[in-house]
């Protein structure tokens, strides 16, 4: 324990476990479990389906990690989430962990990798942060073979009059390339296709990845394949893969993506790592599947939703949890830089002038805090904060968020599970156990709510907003999606991570604005209508000192510079 040289020099001197023993932690057999490198295996179909053949039975305890609105860094939920897994285990629980697969566009670009930090990292980091068992390429050709298919079907005539101004389907590639956001597609003359635009996202965006994360089986994700919403004709009627003949293609291609991936913490306990979403611009939690999985064959699953609990969380709320995977309990994770940058009204955040302690400051922030767990409570969920400690806070920095939220009446629990794995998380694990269940969960709104109905409700209760301006083509986008027949789905809206509202540089509780709604599309293949506000991008961009300038490999293969 202590402040590590680095994730990677932590996660090179463990020692895992085989992981057929990790598997029996969780009741399976060598025969349930395909191994697939060292210390990685998939579940086999048949243990899927077991595992969840009585979802409803899924007994154990659900506990979700939120967290604050974060700096582009994080503040933390992943190493918390495996932290306070491993802490539970160490209290003698029979816990497993869920999180998702790591994108390759955060590793290269600011973010750095997903799988937790320090002492709390799933392993074998350098595999799950790169290719891992290769599930994301496979979204990414799954997802291109249905753009390859519509741009076919356009050269070879078109029979299901597809309006080539209105195809609503994206290629995908898993890397972070600005360049890709507008393209042109079937230049060169009539042999190689016919001309359109075309925009790339990055594959956690794509439409595959969120049916991929909600599907209950192979059959339902069929299904969900066959009914993604690509293009209009000219009379305004949804083209599907089912009216391109593909739906059976792709999801045989996504035949071993939709089964979860099982690795371990650094102290041996259950992770399952399934999935990637983003949660800023799709519905940002690991696979329903994995959840479900989780919670048959543990008592205690510990799971993660991305970005703040305006995102993450109440995207969990209003779309996964009706699937059956209710939170008894959940952690608001608070850091000090990030409730600084809070009360110094600081965007974007400067990293060296965060360093600098300052109490008043952190204590101001804490309002962001507060507002979280709001919104978490406003679920019927418990909450608990978790001050994730870095190793440079100080001590009057840690006071001033705890006793801003001891005076506040809201439960808190340092966390340096970072730097000492399970022992730093214990008295989080104690106040998670005493919490759990002593709420009653109900979703934000009914689905046979109007589709405006639902945007306004999560703008005014979640982001504290006045009211919701729809601009562009938003408002006849969600009458068209209303028309489909589309209109008792749940909305998942697409908004900046950096701040309770739309606009980034508006930290701390933003009051007197308004959420300006641009566009809405349904995902039919997922089960949500995706709201895009103020200008979220699909396909992020590298920053001007990517992580990729300081990522190596020698001649032995051992890869440098993955955190
Ligand atoms: N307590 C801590 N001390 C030092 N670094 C940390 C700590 N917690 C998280 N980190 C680092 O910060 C980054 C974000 O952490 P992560 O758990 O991925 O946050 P989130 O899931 O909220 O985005 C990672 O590089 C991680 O290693
Ligand atoms: O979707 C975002 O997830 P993190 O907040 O874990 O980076
Ligand atoms: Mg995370």
């Amino acid at each position: 324990v202590g402040v590590p040289e680095s994730d990677l020099a932590v996660a090179r001197a463990a020692n895992p476990r085989p992981i057929e023993a990790v598997a029996a932690d969780l009741g399976l057999a060598p025969a349930d479990i395909e191994p697939r490198g060292d210390g990685i295996a998939k579940l086999t179909q048949e243990a899927v389906r077991s595992a969840t053949a009585d979802a409803a039975a899924a007994a154990g305890t659900t506990v979700l990690v939120t967290g604050m609105t974060p700096t582009p860094k994080g503040e933390g939920k992943t190493v918390t989430t495996v932290g306070l897994g491993q802490a539970l285990s160490a209290l003698g629980e029979s816990t497993a962990v869920a999180v998702r697969e790591p994108s390759l566009g955060p590793i290269f670009g600011i973010k750095g990798g997903a799988a937790g930090g320090g002492y709390s990292q799933v392993l074998p980091m350098e595999a799950i942060n790169l290719h891992f068992t290769g599930d994301i390429h496979a979204l990414t050709a799954a997802h291109n073979l249905i753009s390859a298919a519509l741009d076919n079907h356009l050269h070879q005539g078109n029979d299901a009059d597809v309006d080539v101004r209105r195809v609503d389907w994206p290629r995908a590639l898993d890397v972070n390339d600005r360049a890709l956001r507008e393209t042109v597609v079937g230049l060169g003359g009539s042999a190689h296709g016919v001309p359109r635009e075309n925009e790339f996202v990055i594959t956690a965006a794509s439409e595959l990845m969120a049916a991929l994360g909600l599907a209950a089986d192979l059959a339902d994700l069929k299904a969900r394949i066959g009914r993604i919403v690509l293009a209009e004709t000219a009379d305004g009627d949804p083209v599907t893969p089912a009216d391109l003949g593909v739906t059976g293609a792709v999801a045989a291609l996504l035949r071993d993506a939709f089964r979860p991936n099982l690795v371990q913490t650094n102290e041996g306990v259950p992770a399952l790592v399934h999935g990637g979403p983003f949660a800023n611009i799709a519905h940002g939690t690991n696979t329903l599947v994995a959840d479900r999985v989780g919670a048959s064959l543990a008592d205690y699953l510990v799971t993660e939703a991305g970005f703040g609990a305006d995102l993450g969380a109440e995207k969990f709320a209003d779309i996964v949890a009706r699937e059956g995977i209710v939170p008894d309990v959940a952690v608001v994770v608070a850091t000090v830089r990030g409730a600084k940058r809070h009360g110094l009204e600081m965007w974007p955040a400067d990293f060296d002038a965060l360093a600098e302690p300052d109490p008043d400051a952190v204590r101001a922030g804490v309002a962001n805090v507060r507002r979280h767990v709001e919104i978490v409570e406003s679920f019927g969920i418990p909450a608990v904060v978790a001050i994730n400690v870095f190793p440079d806070d100080t001590e009057a920095e840690l006071a001033a968020i705890e006793s801003t939220l001891d005076d506040a009446g809201i439960a808190v629990a340092r966390s340096t599970a970072y730097m000492a794995g399970s022992d730093g998380a214990l008295d989080l694990a104690e106040l998670v156990r005493e919490r759990a269940g002593t709420g009653a969960y109900a979703p934000l709104y009914d689905l046979d709510a109007p589709l405006r109905e639902k945007c306004e409700t999560v703008a005014r209760e979640v982001y504290g907003a006045d009211g919701v301006e729809y601009v562009d083509g938003a408002a006849a986008d969600l009458d068209r999606i209303e028309e489909w027949g589309h209109g008792g789905l749940p909305v998942c809206l697409s908004k900046t991570p950096y701040s309770l509202s739309d606009d980034p540089s508006l930290t701390g509780v933003p009051e007197g604005w308004t959420l300006t709604v641009r566009e809405a599309s349904v995902s039919a293949g997922a089960g949500f209508v995706v709201v895009k506000t103020a200008d979220v991008m699909t396909m992020p961009g590298l920053p001007a000192e990517p992580a990729a300038e300081g990522i190596d490999i020698d001649a032995d293969g051992d890869v440098s510079g993955l955190f």
